[in-house]
Order: C-alpha cells, then structure tokens, then sequence
C-alpha cells in the first residue's frame, strides 16, 4: 500500500506539463548528464576552416568586434558556432550572450532573442524609453553590465533603429563612453536574405536596415564577406543563385530555372513543400495527417522556468504540441546525431510506435515515436532539451519530441537549414530576398522542384545591393591585421 502511495504521488508529481519557478538542480544535473552522455557517443567530422573563415576566428580571439557577412552556404552559422566556443573560452561562459531576432534563429545557436538579452519589451522608436524598462529591471541591468561578448545573428532582420538604440542602451546602462560601451561585438548574416519585419506601430513606409544605423560603421573593427560557398557545389546552381541574391539574373539561367518548375499534381509527397505564409503551411500538413486516417499521438511539451522567460520557449524551434500518427512525414529539429546525419533538418516517415523502455520522470508519455529517416536510419526518437540561457544560467527550458510535420514549412522558418529536396510554391512571396533564401536551402538542381515562379519574383533592395557594392569596395582584401 504504502509503495503504491510512494508511486501515486511520484506520478502527481511528475506528470504534470509545466514546472514554475526555478526548476530544482537534480532536473538539471539529470537532464545534462543525459545529454553529455549523448554526445559523447557521437563523433564529430573535424572542419578545416578556409582562410576567411580563420581570419575571423584570429579577429575574435584579438577582442575585435567583427561583422561577418556572405552569400546563404558560405558557413556564417558554423563559424558562428566556433566563434561563440572561442569566445566563452576567453571570456568564461557568463559574459558571452549569444542572440538572434527570432526564436527559431536565436535556438540554432542556443542562445536567446535579441529583445529578451536586451530586456527592452515592446520596440519603440523612443530609445529613452525603452532605456528607462532596461534601467527598471535588475536583471536586465545585470546582463547589459556583465556581458563582454554579445553576438548578434541573422542581423538583415534587425532594424536599424533599434541597432543605434540597444548601441546608446549599452553605454548608458554601463556608464561607459566607448561604442557599444566597450562590448565586444560579433555580428552575422546576409542583408540579401530577409529583411527586418516592419513595427506596425510606428515604421512608415521603408525598412530601415541595420547597416543605414548610424553608429553601424563605428561598431565594427573589421567587416568580412566569406566567399567559398558550401552548400552547393554545382557551379550553374551557385551562378542562378547569385542572380537571384543580387536580382541580377541571366535569363538563360532563369530559362533553366524555370525548367525546374513541376505542377502540384507532379509533386512528390515526400519532398518537403516550402510556401511563404504560414497558414498555407497549416493547411497543407494538417489536410496531410487527416488524409491518413490513422490514430493520431499528441505530444505535448513539458516546460519549467521563470514565467518572464517561458513565453519566449513557444517561439523557438519545438512547438507546444507535436501530434503524429503512422506515415505522417516529420523533419528533426535538434542535431541527433551528427556522425550518422540525423541533424536538424533531416527528414523522414514515422514507421510506427514503440513502449518508452524507460520511464521518463519529466516527459512521461508511454509511446514514442519510431522514425525511418530518408537516408535509410530507422530509429525510436526520444523527447529532447531545449534550454534558454541568460549568460551561463539556464532561465527556462521545454522537453518535447525533436520532430515537427514536415509536409510544408514556411521560408521564414526554413531561413539557415540546409535541405536535401525542396518543393517551394511561389505564388504568394513578397518582399525582398524570400525567393533567394527558398531556393538556396539546397544543396543540388535535382533537389529542386519550383511552382508559383515568375521571374517578377525576384526582388533585392537596391539600398542593399548599394550596400555590398560599397562593402565590396572598402573591405574585400582589407587586410585583417592592419585594421
Ligand atoms: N569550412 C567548412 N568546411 C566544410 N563544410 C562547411 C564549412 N563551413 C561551412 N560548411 C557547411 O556548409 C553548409 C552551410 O553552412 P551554414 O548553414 O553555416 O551557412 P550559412 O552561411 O549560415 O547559410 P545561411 O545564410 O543560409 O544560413 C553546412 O552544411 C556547413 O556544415
């Protein structure tokens, strides 16, 4: 009876979906142990760095604050991995905050939004306002004055007023007249890609980039712009992409492009569909999993944390709900294991369900997904760990299984994955730079399938084709020690 009670109670205990307040530390010491464990099963292939690419690495380890730049594929993102490694090695773990203007982004790198690092709550154009939230809470204060490297990733979606105002936020909050208030300042992404999403509350007109900011120039000690290309290696595929990055294209290449472009009744239902809004994304995955007919499972996410940082956990990369059924198509969205391929991005077929063998005590779902990946891997995913930092400390987190419905995704989702077949419907994109970060997702012309393209499609702003013409002019073949 009483082992019976010892049981009720322990299940009482740990079934619940939602943990407040700090988490005890026996659930983190647990939950790393788990995953060191996990990791350390999986070798890593080495990377030999390019020239460019070690520049940036010898720049960051000299204090320089850098702004890395280059086509989608030339390996920001990877490097930005080193970098941040590098740099909690010289700082210490607690003085390098790591950000992005998106959950989805900001989780790639482990790191958090760019608004909750700076804690300035709603974006206004007021920079005294948004100054007086930061100085109003300790914490925000705390991390404005601890940190020594902030890194800042996807910056096209930044805008440049709020780039001169967390600029004029750093040195106030730090009682610090040098730029940026002496942080250490790493910055990354393609002003080709995705542009800032205008504030309906007070942008009119025009999207004002974070390279028209004001103290932009003065931020940085050197700027690069990588060059070699990885993600693709067929050089025509690489000279369209070019085309459509700037909105220079050839049309002889365009003729071939459009070649690509298959009827929706010719699409292959494996192939990953990619549109531009997201309801459209809904539709299509739900409509897919209903078409199954078959007993759908729902996985529901587990998170634990401090409540002013819980609700950034929805906005990352694992959903609230996760709901599957036998044939539904899925796509991972946490690096599994490196050596075998199963990384973020990959995709496959839930083949079944198979008895959780072990209980576990914070995400206790007795069934756990069985997934036969495209490259031929079959095996039962288990719930995975999402933490939320603030520096060195974890401030929420959310346990789900690592899988999303990969029928359809949306581009903004998909801006920073690697894919190996895409099918993407252009009928509704808008806006600069959504038909480049579509297509540049993969790796090969073959993994291609295009519909709803018209070449009127294709759009680059020209202040930022202005941009790289300059950048081109003052920084390529800047010679990284004399800066
Ligand atoms: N030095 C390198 N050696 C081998 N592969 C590399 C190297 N650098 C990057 N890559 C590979 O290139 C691919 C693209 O890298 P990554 O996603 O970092 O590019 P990115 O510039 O961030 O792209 P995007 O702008 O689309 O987000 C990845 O598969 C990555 O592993």
């Amino acid at each position: 009876m009483k082992i019976f009670a010892i049981a009720v109670a322990a299940y009482r205990k740990y079934s619940t979906k939602s943990y407040c307040g700090k988490p005890p530390n026996w659930i983190y010491s647990k939950l790393r142990k788990k995953d060191k464990a996990k990791e350390s099963k999986q070798r890593k292939p080495r990377i030999r760095w390019t020239d460019e690419q070690n520049s940036i690495l010898d720049a960051v380890s000299q204090g320089r604050s850098v702004f890395i730049t280059g086509s989608a594929g030339t390996g920001k993102t990877l490097l930005l991995k080193e970098v941040i490694k590098q740099l909690k090695k010289l700082c210490g773990p607690s003085r390098v905050s790591v950000t992005a203007p998106t959950g989805v982004a900001a989780w790639a790198l482990k790191g958090q939004t760019l608004h909750s690092f700076a804690g300035i709550g709603v974006h206004t154009d007021d920079p005294e306002e948004m100054l007086d939230r930061v100085l109003s809470s300790d914490r925000a204060c705390k991390r404005w004055n601890k940190v020594r490297a902030l890194v800042i990733d996807e910056i096209s979606m930044i805008d440049g007023n709020l780039f001169d105002s967390l600029e004029y936020i750093a040195r106030e909050v730090r009682g610090e007249e040098l730029i940026w208030g002496g942080i250490q300042l790493i910055v990354s992404g393609d002003f080709f890609q995705l542009p800032p999403v205008p504030n309906r509350n007070f942008s009119q007109g025009d999207v004002k980039f974070a390279f028209e900011a004001k103290c932009w120039n003065g931020s940085f000690d050197v700027q690069i712009e990588l060059t070699k290309i990885f993600r693709q290696s067929d050089f025509l595929l690489i000279k369209l992409l070019q085309g459509i990055r700037t909105g220079e294209t050839d049309p002889q290449d365009l003729e071939f492009l459009e070649k690509s472009c298959v009827s929706e009744s010719e699409c292959d239902p494996s192939v990953v569909q990619l549109f531009p809004l997201n309801k459209d994304v809904e539709k299509v995955n739900q409509e897919r999993l209903r078409s199954l007919k078959k007993e759908v499972v729902v996985y529901t996410a587990v998170d634990g944390g401090e409540n002013s940082w819980r609700r950034q956990l929805s906005q990352g990369m694992a959903p609230n709900e996760v709901s599957i059924c036998e044939g539904a198509r899925v796509m991972l969205i946490k690096n599994l294991n490196t050596w075998k391929g199963l990384v973020n991005g990959t995709t496959g077929e839930v083949v079944g369900f198979s008895q959780a063998e072990d209980y576990d005590e914070i995400f206790p779902h007795p069934l756990l997904p069985i997934v036969k990946f495209d490259s031929g891997v079959t095996m039962v995913v288990e719930p995975e760990l999402w933490t939320l930092m603030d520096g060195d400390e974890v401030v929420a987190w959310r346990k789900q299984i690592p899988l999303i419905l990969s029928w359809a995704l949306s581009i903004h989702k998909c801006q920073g994955m690697t894919l190996e077949r895409v099918h993407t419907n252009l009928a509704k994109a808008f806006g600069c730079g959504m038909v480049y970060v579509a297509l540049s997702r993969v790796r090969s012309l073959e993994g291609l399938h295009l519909s709803g393209f018209s070449r009127s499609k294709i759009l680059a702003d020209p202040k930022v084709s202005q941009f790289y013409r300059t950048f081109a002019l003052q920084h390529n073949n800047e010679d990284v020690d004399a800066s």
